[in-house]
Protein backbone atom coordinates (compact mmCIF):
# COMPACT_ATOMS: atom_id res chain seq x y z
CA UNK A 1 0.00 0.00 0.00
CA UNK A 2 1.35 3.33 -0.84
CA UNK A 3 0.76 6.82 1.18
CA UNK A 4 0.01 9.96 -0.72
CA UNK A 5 1.99 12.60 0.68
CA UNK A 6 2.00 16.21 -0.74
CA UNK A 7 4.89 18.58 0.55
CA UNK A 8 3.52 22.38 0.65
CA UNK A 9 6.61 24.65 0.22
CA UNK A 10 8.46 21.76 -1.87
CA UNK A 11 10.48 24.01 -3.65
CA UNK A 12 11.90 25.42 -0.25
CA UNK A 13 15.26 24.55 1.34
CA UNK A 14 13.52 22.39 3.67
CA UNK A 15 10.81 21.05 1.15
CA UNK A 16 13.57 19.98 -1.52
CA UNK A 17 15.18 17.84 0.85
CA UNK A 18 12.00 16.17 1.79
CA UNK A 19 11.03 15.43 -1.47
CA UNK A 20 15.01 14.13 -2.25
CA UNK A 21 14.33 11.82 0.73
CA UNK A 22 10.69 10.41 -0.35
CA UNK A 23 11.61 10.46 -3.97
CA UNK A 24 12.93 7.29 -4.42
CA UNK A 25 10.64 4.93 -2.02
CA UNK A 26 8.18 2.77 -3.51
CA UNK A 27 5.81 2.67 -0.18
CA UNK A 28 5.35 7.02 -0.95
CA UNK A 29 3.66 8.74 -3.73
CA UNK A 30 3.75 12.35 -4.12
CA UNK A 31 1.44 14.40 -4.77
CA UNK A 32 2.72 17.72 -6.95
CA UNK A 33 1.42 21.16 -7.40
CA UNK A 34 3.32 22.79 -10.27
CA UNK A 35 6.20 25.17 -8.79
CA UNK A 36 4.49 28.55 -10.60
CA UNK A 37 1.14 27.60 -8.77
CA UNK A 38 2.91 27.20 -5.43
CA UNK A 39 1.00 29.52 -3.58
CA UNK A 40 -2.39 28.78 -5.53
CA UNK A 41 -4.83 28.55 -2.68
CA UNK A 42 -6.99 25.86 -5.04
CA UNK A 43 -4.16 23.62 -6.63
CA UNK A 44 -2.88 23.40 -2.70
CA UNK A 45 -6.37 22.21 -1.71
CA UNK A 46 -6.94 20.07 -4.62
CA UNK A 47 -3.30 18.77 -3.31
CA UNK A 48 -4.54 17.81 0.08
CA UNK A 49 -7.46 16.44 -0.39
CA UNK A 50 -5.58 13.91 -2.38
CA UNK A 51 -3.10 13.08 0.23
CA UNK A 52 -2.96 11.04 3.22
CA UNK A 53 -0.52 12.92 5.23
CA UNK A 54 1.24 16.14 4.12
CA UNK A 55 4.19 18.27 5.38
CA UNK A 56 4.28 21.82 5.61
CA UNK A 57 7.53 23.55 4.88
CA UNK A 58 6.49 27.07 5.18
CA UNK A 59 6.90 30.19 6.96
CA UNK A 60 4.78 30.05 10.57
CA UNK A 61 2.00 32.59 8.99
CA UNK A 62 1.67 30.21 5.87
CA UNK A 63 1.87 27.15 7.84
CA UNK A 64 -1.42 28.48 10.14
CA UNK A 65 -3.39 29.57 7.13
CA UNK A 66 -2.88 25.65 5.32
CA UNK A 67 -4.04 24.63 8.18
CA UNK A 68 -7.55 25.42 7.26
CA UNK A 69 -6.93 24.34 4.06
CA UNK A 70 -5.66 20.76 5.09
CA UNK A 71 -9.11 19.16 6.06
CA UNK A 72 -8.15 15.82 7.78
CA UNK A 73 -5.68 14.90 6.29
CA UNK A 74 -2.64 14.58 8.93
CA UNK A 75 -0.27 16.90 9.00
CA UNK A 76 3.84 17.42 9.85
CA UNK A 77 4.35 20.91 10.60
CA UNK A 78 8.18 22.07 9.49
CA UNK A 79 7.73 25.50 10.96
CA UNK A 80 7.41 27.21 14.36
CA UNK A 81 3.79 27.68 14.55
CA UNK A 82 2.50 25.02 16.59
CA UNK A 83 5.14 23.88 18.72
CA UNK A 84 3.96 24.28 21.86
CA UNK A 85 0.19 24.28 20.86
CA UNK A 86 -1.00 21.70 23.09
CA UNK A 87 -3.47 20.17 20.63
CA UNK A 88 -0.70 19.09 18.64
CA UNK A 89 1.61 16.22 18.96
CA UNK A 90 6.00 17.40 19.22
CA UNK A 91 7.56 15.56 16.59
CA UNK A 92 10.72 14.78 18.35
CA UNK A 93 10.50 10.89 18.51
CA UNK A 94 13.45 10.65 20.74
CA UNK A 95 11.65 11.80 23.69
CA UNK A 96 10.10 8.80 26.25
CA UNK A 97 6.08 8.01 25.42
CA UNK A 98 6.55 10.65 21.96
CA UNK A 99 6.78 7.47 19.14
CA UNK A 100 3.45 6.40 20.55
CA UNK A 101 1.76 9.96 20.59
CA UNK A 102 3.48 10.72 16.99
CA UNK A 103 1.78 7.49 15.56
CA UNK A 104 -1.61 7.79 16.64
CA UNK A 105 -1.44 11.50 15.65
CA UNK A 106 -3.32 13.68 13.11
CA UNK A 107 -1.22 17.13 14.06
CA UNK A 108 2.78 16.66 14.48
CA UNK A 109 5.12 19.74 14.95
CA UNK A 110 8.69 18.77 13.73
CA UNK A 111 10.88 19.64 16.25
CA UNK A 112 13.11 23.20 15.66
CA UNK A 113 16.89 22.33 14.43
CA UNK A 114 18.04 24.60 17.80
CA UNK A 115 15.81 22.77 19.86
CA UNK A 116 16.68 19.25 18.34
CA UNK A 117 20.33 19.86 20.28
CA UNK A 118 18.79 21.40 23.42
CA UNK A 119 16.45 19.08 23.96
CA UNK A 120 18.45 16.24 23.31
CA UNK A 121 21.16 17.11 25.76
CA UNK A 122 18.56 18.33 28.54
CA UNK A 123 15.79 15.98 28.57
CA UNK A 124 17.85 12.98 29.82
CA UNK A 125 19.72 15.09 32.23
CA UNK A 126 16.05 16.98 33.79
CA UNK A 127 14.60 13.35 33.35
CA UNK A 128 17.12 11.91 36.02
CA UNK A 129 16.72 14.56 38.49
CA UNK A 130 20.70 15.36 37.68
CA UNK A 131 19.84 18.96 36.21
CA UNK A 132 17.01 20.75 38.08
CA UNK A 133 13.88 22.12 36.55
CA UNK A 134 15.02 25.79 37.87
CA UNK A 135 18.61 25.55 37.09
CA UNK A 136 20.33 28.61 35.05
CA UNK A 137 20.60 27.11 32.09
CA UNK A 138 23.46 28.36 29.30
CA UNK A 139 23.04 26.80 25.60
CA UNK A 140 25.21 28.02 22.57
CA UNK A 141 24.59 27.32 18.95
CA UNK A 142 25.80 28.05 15.41
CA UNK A 143 24.66 27.01 12.38
CA UNK A 144 25.31 27.00 8.98
CA UNK A 145 23.64 29.71 6.75
CA UNK A 146 20.72 27.48 5.35
CA UNK A 147 19.21 27.00 8.60
CA UNK A 148 17.77 30.82 7.63
CA UNK A 149 16.32 29.32 4.44
CA UNK A 150 16.44 31.03 0.89
CA UNK A 151 16.54 34.59 2.03
CA UNK A 152 19.48 34.21 3.89
CA UNK A 153 21.22 31.74 1.58
CA UNK A 154 21.01 34.54 -1.05
CA UNK A 155 22.62 36.72 1.11
CA UNK A 156 25.61 34.73 2.06
CA UNK A 157 25.43 33.49 -1.57
CA UNK A 158 25.72 37.07 -2.77
CA UNK A 159 28.57 37.84 -0.48
CA UNK A 160 26.54 40.45 1.49
CA UNK A 161 26.77 38.52 5.07
CA UNK A 162 29.86 38.75 7.38
CA UNK A 163 32.00 35.53 8.16
CA UNK A 164 30.56 34.48 11.16
CA UNK A 165 28.18 36.75 13.61
CA UNK A 166 25.36 36.17 16.75
CA UNK A 167 21.88 36.85 16.42
CA UNK A 168 18.92 36.77 18.53
CA UNK A 169 21.19 38.94 20.76
CA UNK A 170 18.21 39.79 23.05
CA UNK A 171 17.49 36.36 24.48
CA UNK A 172 14.82 36.48 21.69
CA UNK A 173 15.08 33.52 19.55
CA UNK A 174 11.92 31.67 18.86
CA UNK A 175 13.46 28.19 20.27
CA UNK A 176 13.36 28.79 23.53
CA UNK A 177 9.79 28.24 24.55
CA UNK A 178 9.74 24.82 23.14
CA UNK A 179 13.10 24.05 24.67
CA UNK A 180 11.60 24.72 27.94
CA UNK A 181 8.72 22.84 27.34
CA UNK A 182 10.19 19.84 26.45
CA UNK A 183 13.76 19.86 27.76
CA UNK A 184 11.43 20.23 31.09
CA UNK A 185 12.96 23.94 32.49
CA UNK A 186 11.25 25.82 34.83
CA UNK A 187 13.86 28.79 34.53
CA UNK A 188 14.41 30.73 30.93
CA UNK A 189 17.59 29.41 29.64
CA UNK A 190 20.29 32.11 28.28
CA UNK A 191 20.31 30.91 24.59
CA UNK A 192 22.88 32.39 22.47
CA UNK A 193 22.88 31.45 18.62
CA UNK A 194 25.07 32.58 15.67
CA UNK A 195 25.56 31.81 11.69
CA UNK A 196 29.21 30.86 10.34
CA UNK A 197 29.99 30.84 6.68
CA UNK A 198 29.28 27.57 6.02
CA UNK A 199 26.24 26.44 4.63
CA UNK A 200 25.12 23.25 6.52
CA UNK A 201 25.41 21.49 9.82
CA UNK A 202 25.25 23.15 13.27
CA UNK A 203 26.27 22.52 16.89
CA UNK A 204 24.32 23.12 20.02
CA UNK A 205 26.60 23.36 23.09
CA UNK A 206 25.39 23.04 26.96
CA UNK A 207 27.44 24.44 29.49
CA UNK A 208 27.44 23.51 33.30
CA UNK A 209 28.98 24.05 36.65
CA UNK A 210 28.43 20.38 37.55
CA UNK A 211 29.92 21.02 40.90
CA UNK A 212 26.86 23.43 41.68
CA UNK A 213 24.02 20.87 40.58
CA UNK A 214 22.52 18.35 43.34
CA UNK A 215 24.53 14.95 43.80
CA UNK A 216 27.57 13.89 44.78
CA UNK A 217 30.06 14.06 41.53
CA UNK A 218 31.07 17.04 39.80
CA UNK A 219 32.81 15.27 36.86
CA UNK A 220 31.25 14.87 33.27
CA UNK A 221 30.85 10.97 33.96
CA UNK A 222 27.60 10.80 35.32
CA UNK A 223 25.92 13.01 33.06
CA UNK A 224 27.69 11.22 30.08
CA UNK A 225 26.45 7.53 31.36
CA UNK A 226 22.88 9.22 31.96
CA UNK A 227 23.11 10.31 27.97
CA UNK A 228 24.44 6.63 27.07
CA UNK A 229 21.35 5.20 28.40
CA UNK A 230 18.75 7.81 27.34
CA UNK A 231 19.96 6.95 23.56
CA UNK A 232 20.90 3.32 24.21
CA UNK A 233 19.66 1.67 21.12
CA UNK A 234 18.45 5.03 19.06
CA UNK A 235 18.80 4.57 15.41
CA UNK A 236 20.10 8.00 14.84
CA UNK A 237 21.41 9.65 18.23
CA UNK A 238 25.07 8.11 19.45
CA UNK A 239 27.28 9.59 22.58
CA UNK A 240 30.73 9.59 20.85
CA UNK A 241 34.01 10.16 22.54
CA UNK A 242 35.16 13.84 22.26
CA UNK A 243 37.91 14.82 20.26
CA UNK A 244 40.29 18.25 20.20
CA UNK A 245 37.77 19.93 17.91
CA UNK A 246 33.64 19.72 17.13
CA UNK A 247 32.67 19.92 13.16
CA UNK A 248 29.72 21.24 12.47
CA UNK A 249 29.40 19.51 9.10
CA UNK A 250 30.07 16.37 10.41
CA UNK A 251 26.84 14.72 10.71
CA UNK A 252 25.02 16.16 7.32
CA UNK A 253 23.44 14.61 4.48
CA UNK A 254 22.26 12.19 7.40
CA UNK A 255 19.97 12.18 10.20
CA UNK A 256 21.97 11.34 12.77
CA UNK A 257 22.90 13.41 15.76
CA UNK A 258 25.76 13.11 18.07
CA UNK A 259 26.68 13.79 21.40
CA UNK A 260 29.81 14.40 23.50
CA UNK A 261 30.87 15.75 26.70
CA UNK A 262 33.79 17.17 28.00
CA UNK A 263 34.79 17.69 30.84
CA UNK A 264 38.14 19.03 33.62
CA UNK A 265 36.96 16.87 36.16
CA UNK A 266 36.80 20.10 38.50
CA UNK A 267 32.84 20.33 37.23
CA UNK A 268 33.38 23.00 34.23
CA UNK A 269 31.28 20.33 31.86
CA UNK A 270 29.93 21.10 27.93
CA UNK A 271 27.85 18.83 26.28
CA UNK A 272 27.43 19.40 22.26
CA UNK A 273 25.38 17.99 20.15
CA UNK A 274 26.14 18.30 16.32
CA UNK A 275 23.57 17.59 13.39
CA UNK A 276 22.23 18.53 10.01
CA UNK A 277 20.10 21.31 10.34
CA UNK A 278 18.50 20.42 7.04
CA UNK A 279 18.91 16.85 8.20
CA UNK A 280 18.15 15.76 11.88
CA UNK A 281 17.14 19.45 12.20
CA UNK A 282 14.30 19.30 9.63
CA UNK A 283 13.89 17.26 6.61
CA UNK A 284 15.42 13.83 8.33
CA UNK A 285 13.04 14.18 11.52
CA UNK A 286 10.04 15.43 9.60
CA UNK A 287 10.51 11.98 6.91
CA UNK A 288 11.43 10.23 10.74
CA UNK A 289 8.29 11.72 12.28
CA UNK A 290 6.00 10.84 8.63
CA UNK A 291 7.67 6.91 9.26
CA UNK A 292 6.56 6.76 12.55
CA UNK A 293 2.69 8.18 11.68
CA UNK A 294 2.46 5.63 8.61
CA UNK A 295 3.61 2.45 10.17
CA UNK A 296 6.82 2.26 7.96
CA UNK A 297 10.52 1.32 9.35
CA UNK A 298 11.60 4.44 11.34
CA UNK A 299 14.76 4.46 9.16
CA UNK A 300 13.44 4.20 5.85
CA UNK A 301 14.78 6.68 3.40
CA UNK A 302 17.34 7.48 6.10
CA UNK A 303 20.91 7.49 7.10
N1 LIG B 1 16.11 25.82 6.83
C1 LIG B 1 16.17 25.14 7.96
O1 LIG B 1 17.27 24.73 8.42
C2 LIG B 1 14.94 24.82 8.71
C3 LIG B 1 13.71 25.38 8.40
N2 LIG B 1 12.61 25.03 9.16
C4 LIG B 1 11.31 25.62 8.93
O2 LIG B 1 10.74 25.09 7.75
C5 LIG B 1 9.91 26.07 7.15
C6 LIG B 1 10.41 26.30 5.73
O3 LIG B 1 11.74 26.81 5.84
P1 LIG B 1 12.75 26.85 4.63
O4 LIG B 1 12.53 25.67 3.77
O5 LIG B 1 14.08 27.08 5.23
O6 LIG B 1 12.25 28.18 3.90
P2 LIG B 1 12.40 28.63 2.37
O7 LIG B 1 12.22 30.09 2.40
O8 LIG B 1 13.64 28.05 1.81
O9 LIG B 1 11.17 27.91 1.66
C7 LIG B 1 9.82 28.21 1.95
C8 LIG B 1 8.99 27.84 0.73
O10 LIG B 1 7.61 28.12 1.02
C9 LIG B 1 7.08 28.88 -0.06
N3 LIG B 1 5.97 29.71 0.43
C10 LIG B 1 6.06 30.85 1.15
N4 LIG B 1 4.81 31.32 1.43
C11 LIG B 1 3.95 30.45 0.86
C12 LIG B 1 2.54 30.40 0.76
N5 LIG B 1 1.75 31.33 1.33
N6 LIG B 1 1.98 29.36 0.10
C13 LIG B 1 2.75 28.40 -0.48
N7 LIG B 1 4.10 28.42 -0.44
C14 LIG B 1 4.69 29.43 0.23
C15 LIG B 1 8.24 29.71 -0.53
O11 LIG B 1 8.02 30.23 -1.81
P3 LIG B 1 8.92 31.51 -2.31
O12 LIG B 1 10.08 30.87 -2.97
O13 LIG B 1 8.06 32.23 -3.25
O14 LIG B 1 9.29 32.30 -1.11
C16 LIG B 1 9.36 28.67 -0.49
O15 LIG B 1 9.37 27.83 -1.62
C17 LIG B 1 10.03 27.35 7.98
O16 LIG B 1 8.94 27.43 8.86
C18 LIG B 1 11.33 27.13 8.72
O17 LIG B 1 11.33 27.86 9.93
C19 LIG B 1 12.70 24.11 10.14
C20 LIG B 1 13.87 23.54 10.49
C21 LIG B 1 15.11 23.90 9.81
C1 LIG C 1 20.38 30.32 10.94
C2 LIG C 1 18.93 30.64 11.20
O1 LIG C 1 18.45 31.72 10.90
N1 LIG C 1 18.20 29.70 11.76
C3 LIG C 1 16.81 29.87 12.06
C4 LIG C 1 16.27 28.62 12.64
C5 LIG C 1 15.98 27.65 11.60
C6 LIG C 1 15.09 26.62 12.10
O2 LIG C 1 15.32 25.49 11.92
O3 LIG C 1 14.05 27.08 12.77
P1 LIG C 1 12.72 26.33 12.82
O4 LIG C 1 13.04 24.92 13.00
O5 LIG C 1 12.03 26.86 14.01
O6 LIG C 1 11.99 26.62 11.62
C7 LIG C 1 16.54 30.92 13.11
O7 LIG C 1 17.35 31.04 14.03
O8 LIG C 1 15.46 31.50 13.08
Amino acid sequence: MTTAVFIDGEAGTTGLRIRDRLGARDDIRIVSVPEEHRKDRTARRDAYAQADVAILCLPDDAAVEAVRMAGNTRLIDASTAHRIDPTWVYGMPELPGQRDRIRDARRVANVGCYATGSIAMLRPLTDAGILPADHGVVLTGVSGYTGGGKALIAEHEGGAAPGFYLYAVHQSHKHVPEIMRHGGLTRKPLFQPAVGAFAQGMIVQLHLHADMLPGEVAGHARIEACLRDFYAGDPFVTVAQPGDRIDPQAANDTNRMILTVQGDGEGRVTVAAVLDNLGKGASGTAVQNLNVMIGAKETAGLT
